[in-house]
């Protein structure tokens, strides 16, 4: 068996996704969860492209020391110096360089010859390995690029230090055959290509980003770049746990393994999906909601008799487990505790307790605390900055008939502690809770997108609310939990406004230098 490295771009072309806006606080909890899933590298971000990804990388690259963390770069010299400022202290500090090699890359969005682009990618590869041992060398849009440049590109980079280059299909367009050829041509034509690792890195507009990425480690890619659920610009990117999965599955078929802890992809993926508000889709291969239900009867009767005559895949296989019955009305702090430990948080003792609070109001209303309703008040928890002023909801109303006006009354606790309260109508319910919130707000805001999903099944299940605000023009996503629909969308829209203020106090206190 052949082993296959994993790079995870979850937290970078993941974050590419329309409508993804993670906060430092989240990533640095899927950082986590990538480290326990026994991801080998992870793309942390993009360092130059805004104050708040340099953070967020810098904060991943101090903490995560299982994974080596690396950040995109431009083929600039400013973007490789602010990589580096984000990168220094990570236990095995790398970068991720990209310039595109297709004609069409080159001619009108670089605007640049063959030749300026080899010299570009040369000097600042050379420039790269003078700060960082490991460099990754991206051929962007490489399956668009001519072979024959291709690999001449490739060797020079690698004189001038590369030790991983990567062959990306950035617009999903290439098919298994044609990318096994690219990988079999890079290995025949390029004098140097044994000094390196190949990379693959494939995108999914045709539907082929796995299969692709399969077809590259049978002819000699060595790593593969994805990300959990598939998330990622436009269709996204290559499903990590599908490939892993499959490679586990169809051993007999693919001699190729990889380091990832298969029975933590479930918790992977939940985590991913909550923090992004990107849902998985019920029918999605390997975490999906139906992955492993049986509903046609001759199906049902053959897993009775014998599980392997339609699952090919265990669900413990993945860390799915049956939805136990935990903690109820008369459940203690201890066994909380306990439990907190189990579903694998490592939380303070005022976030346990904050986490007790919320678990004690849920059974009041709920009969039923399951592993899922834990997960959501564990997490939502775990990314509450606690000593921050903030938005707080007091309490609501909602007045709402088939033949009169939504009327909503809010009462709010400013993040100066103030008391304020108002009524405003609204097409709908949701709608008189948010012009209401805006009334008593005063900062400029416009809803563009509102998600609602239910957490776990039954008529008691939470529900969980993404919203997407622009809040004074600045984009912000929010989401928000609780057993009914109207207070789960409150919490969004004002999870939403309070990251905006305590982006500003991160920004005040790090100018002040506290
Ligand atoms: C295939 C991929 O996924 S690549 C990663 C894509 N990810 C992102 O773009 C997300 C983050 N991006 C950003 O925040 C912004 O685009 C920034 C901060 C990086 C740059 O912003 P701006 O300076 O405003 O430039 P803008 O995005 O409009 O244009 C990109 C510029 O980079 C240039 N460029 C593109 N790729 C490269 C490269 N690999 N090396 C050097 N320059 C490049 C473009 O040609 C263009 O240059 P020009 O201004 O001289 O025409
Ligand atoms: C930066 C590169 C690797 C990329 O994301 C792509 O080409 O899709």
């Amino acid at each position: 068996m052949a082993h296959v490295k994993i790079f995870d771009t979850t937290l970078r072309d993941g974050e590419q996704s329309p409508g993804v806006n993670l906060n430092q606080l989240e990533k640095l909890e899927i950082a986590k969860q990538l480290e326990r899933f026994g991801v080998d590298i992870m793309e942390a971000g993009f360092p130059a492209s805004s104050k708040g990804d340099f953070e967020a990388v810098r904060q991943i690259a101090r903490t995560i020391k299982n994974t080596s963390v690396t950040g995109l770069a431009r083929t600039k010299k400013s973007d490789i110096d602010i990589a580096w400022d984000a990168l220094k202290d990570a236990e095995e500090p790398r970068i991720h360089i990209f310039l595109a090699t297709s004609p069409i890359h080159m001619t009108y969005k670089l605007k640049k010859t063959p030749d300026e682009v080899i010299q570009t990618a040369v000097e600042m590869v050379s420039y790269a390995k003078q700060k960082f041992t490991h460099v990754e060398w991206s051929a962007e849009d490489a399956c668009r690029s001519d072979l024959d440049f291709l690999a001449r590109i490739v060797e020079k980079v690698i004189d001038a230090g590369a030790t991983v280059i990567n062959l990306p299909d950035t617009v999903g367009y290439i098919t298994p055959e044609e990318y096994g050829n690219v990988f079999r041509y890079m290995k025949e034509n390029v004098p140097n290509i044994d000094k390196v690792s190949l990379s693959a890195h494939c995108h999914d507009d045709l539907g082929m980003a796995v299969i692709n990425s399969i077809a590259a480690i049978e002819n000699g890619a060595t790593q593969i770049e994805g990300t959990i659920n598939g998330i990622g610009e436009r269709a996204g990117n290559a499903a990590l746990e599908e490939i892993a999965v499959a490679l586990n599955i169809r051993n007999d078929k693919y001699k190729h393994t990889t380091n990832l802890v298969l029975n933590e992809i479930k918790r992977t993926s939940d985590l991913v999906s909550k923090f992004t508000g990107m849902i998985v889709p019920p029918n999605k291969a390997v975490v999906g909601r139906n992955a492993f239900a049986h509903e046609a009867g001759i199906h049902q009767d053959g897993v009775l008799k014998n599980a392997s005559t339609y699952e090919i895949i265990t669900p413990e296989m993945v860390g799915i487990h049956s939805n136990n019955l935990v903690l109820g009305k008369h459940s203690g702090r201890h066994a909380f505790k306990d439990k907190v430990i189990q579903l694998g948080y490592q939380l303070s003792e005022e976030k346990i307790t904050e986490a007790f609070q919320s678990f004690k109001l849920l059974t009041d209303r709920k009969k039923e605390v399951t592993d899922e309703d834990l997960f959501t008040i564990l997490t939502d928890v775990q990314t509450e900055s606690i000593n921050v002023a903030k938005y707080e909801l007091n309490a609501f109303q909602v007045q709402y008939g088939t033949s009169n006006l939504p009327t909503a009354t809010v009462a709010l606790t400013t993040p100066d502690g103030t008391r304020v309260e108002t009524a405003g109508t609204g097409a709908g319910s949701v709608e008189a809770i948010y012009n209401t919130l805006e009334a008593l707000i005063r900062e400029e805001i416009h809803l563009t997108d509102y998600k609602l999903n239910s957490i776990g099944k039954g008529r008691d299940a939470l529900a969980e609310v993404h919203v997407q605000l622009t809040v004074n023009d600045t984009p912000v996503s929010g989401r928000g939990s609780a057993q009914d629909v109207l207070e789960a969308s409150a919490h969004a829209f004002l999870n939403a406004v309070n990251r905006v203020l305590l982006n500003q106090t991160l920004a005040e206190r790090k100018k002040a230098h506290i």
